[in-house]
């Protein structure tokens, strides 16, 4: 049913090239050290990509450090290390330029050498003519492959320029090619291409260079690339495109990472390629390890993940609406487009106001209660979640509240851990505006036979409650001890009654190990925190395995 195909052909050349080591780390926010690239390497080579784009020897100190440690260091089983700079500056002879030597003393066996190839940027960026323009790509292409290197070519502005001048844009690409570089990726730099143009011109320029497709070249063959930019939101399309029409390399980045809007994403045109095109593109674990190496990266580049990301986001086969559910139960491939362990991810429902009886038991059977048959039971909770969520509840984002709202409807009772007899908060502040406010909590509960009376202090009401609440389940159950809470989120929601708004509270909690979500909903932010506090205790401890003392 899904619109998947299992990969079929191995073409005979096809290139897998990664540029989040050096495109990537143009991003905003992104800063890479020498370490982060040594970690995130061998990731992308497991992964099975051919090229790995370390950066740009000989202009960024952290990237020559690089390709020092990476010759050392790594042991890639899949990709060859490639060094990125520019071709020779006007005027001057390439084997004289210092950026161009630096290249080779990355002993990087791959060369990727950026060129002007759109006539306006040499005239005006370079501030040469276009004669000198294509000798300085024909003079540094010959030299680095003269000295042994792999020649990649990165034709920068080539749509652009293609558009406004074929004639200096083709040339820069033959310039490329006569000189011995194997393959001219062609480059989207300002990431405005649309699909239908990308298609056209390769297909133009593929029949005017005399190009082989890709489906039919030859190792030793010439081959044009494809460098997107995301900037019109068309850049896994215009990879695509290219594609199509016969580019044999496709360069990106992991999760997108790039200058602006971002580069094309590398993982979703591999998956697109592997799965729905059925061409072999990975040499490595392959498309079942995506997902995780997708958040590994991101973990290193400390960029959190993007939920919507396609193929690996969390959200990427997260289903909400009800009708969705009543259909995945009968076959989950009615609404996926493809199988999510392909990629390695995984399906996952979502309680809300919008889920029926069916979202329920599928999320039931996620949280490992088999509520098949079960017609009263589930149509009592749909209607609770329904009539929660009008008052402000939301258990999409709290999986732990819903699975305890499942286990007291099921049941008939909430795990009876403890008891809460009444629990106070007081904030003081010592002198005016800019002083430290300082908090107190008293809570009384009963527990493991005992009546338990504790007061915490906090910088705050809540973390004030969450000590006194800790300091009094702890006498009874240590395994508290390990919780620690992680996230605090506060939203101040609108009745639908007019009545005033109402506070909710959504709180993460972790015991190192793993970590779960609870809600909460009162008149004020500490009678909701202090629901989603004490419905993160008992989560906690249900799933630690203590019974109740
Ligand atoms: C499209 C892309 O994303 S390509 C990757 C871009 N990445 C980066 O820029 C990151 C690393 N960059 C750097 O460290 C610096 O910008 C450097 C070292 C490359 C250049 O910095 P500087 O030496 O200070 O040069 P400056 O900024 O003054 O000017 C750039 C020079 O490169 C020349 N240049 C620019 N593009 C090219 C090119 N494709 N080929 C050859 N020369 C080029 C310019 O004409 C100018 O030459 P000039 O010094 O003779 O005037
Ligand atoms: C080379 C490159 O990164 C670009 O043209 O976008």
């Amino acid at each position: 049913m899904t619109s998947a195909t299992n990969p079929v052909t191995s073409p005979p050349v096809f290139h897998v090239y990664d540029t989040t080591l050096r495109d990537g780390a143009q991003q905003e926010g992104i800063n890479l050290s020498v370490a982060d690239k040594l970690a995130i390497a061998p990731l992308l080579d497991e992964l099975g990509v051919g090229y790995i784009e370390g950066g740009w020897p000989g202009a960024v100190p952290k990237d020559t450090e690089f390709f020092r440690r990476a010759a050392k260091e790594l042991d890639l089983r899949h990709a060859v290390l490639a060094a990125f700079g520019a071709t020779r500056k006007a005027g001057v002879r390439a084997w004289d330029d210092p950026q161009v030597r630096a290249l080779l003393d990355s002993e990087a066996p791959v060369v990727t050498l950026v060129a002007k190839s759109d006539v306006r940027h040499v005239e005006r960026a370079l501030r040469t003519t276009p004669e000198e323009g294509l000798a300085m790509i024909t003079d540094t292409v010959t030299f680095l492959a003269g000295e042994g290197r792999r020649v990649v070519v990165d034709a920068e502005h080539f749509f652009d320029g293609y558009r406004y001048d074929p004639e200096f844009s083709r040339a820069a690409v033959r310039a490329a090619f006569e000189a011995g570089a194997e393959v001219v990726a062609l480059c989207d730099t300002n990431g405005g291409m649309l699909p239908g143009w990308v298609e056209q011109i390769v297909a133009e320029l593929r029949d005017d260079l005399a190009v082989p497709h890709g489906r039919d070249a030859r190792p030793g063959d010439p081959l044009l690339g494809m460098h997107a930019h995301n900037d019109s939101g068309c850049a896994v399309a215009n990879t695509l495109a290219a594609v199509d029409a016969g580019a044999a390399h496709v360069q990106g980045t992991v999760n997108g990472y790039g200058e602006r809007t971002g580069n094309v994403d590398l993982l979703t045109v591999v998956a697109n390629l592997e799965l729905k095109h059925g061409l072999r593109t990975l040499a490595g674990a392959g498309l079942e390890e995506t997902t995780r190496i997708a958040h590994a990266v991101s973990e290193i580049a400390n960029i959190s993940p993007y939920a919507r990301q396609p193929y690996v986001g969390s959200s990427a086969f997260a289903h909400k609406a009800g009708l969705h559910a009543s259909a995945i139960k009968v076959d989950p491939d009615l609404y996926q487009h493809i199988d999510p362990t392909a990629v390695g991810n995984d399906i996952r429902m979502l309680v809300s106001d919008m889920a029926g009886r069916a979202s329920i038991e599928l999320k039931g059977r996620e949280l490992g209660f088999d509520l098949s048959g079960q017609s009263e039971l589930l149509t009592r909770v749909t209607s609770r979640v329904k009539d929660d969520e009008a008052n402000g509840y939301t258990y999409e984002a709290a999986d732990a509240s819903f699975e305890l709202l499942l286990r007291e409807e099921i049941t008939g009772e909430r795990p009876g851990y403890f008891r809460v007899e009444s629990w106070r908060t007081i904030v003081a502040r010592a002198g005016g505006r800019g002083t430290e406010a300082e908090a107190e909590a008293t809570v009384k509960l009963r527990a493991g036979g005992e009546r338990i009376v504790t007061t915490g202090e906090g910088n705050g009401p809540v973390n004030a409650l969450d000590h006194a609440l800790r300091l009094a389940l702890t006498r009874v159950y240590p395994e508290i001890e390990a919780f620690e809470l992680i996230d605090f989120k506060v939203r101040i929601l609108d009745t639908e009654q007019g009545t005033g708004a109402i506070t909710r509270v959504l709180i993460e909690t972790t015991d190192g190990v793993t970590s779960w979500s609870t809600v909460g909903v009162g008149p004020n932010l500490i009678e909701a925190a202090w629901e989603a506090l004490t419905d993160s205790a008992i989560f906690g401890l249900v799933h630690a395995g203590v019974d109740p003392r």
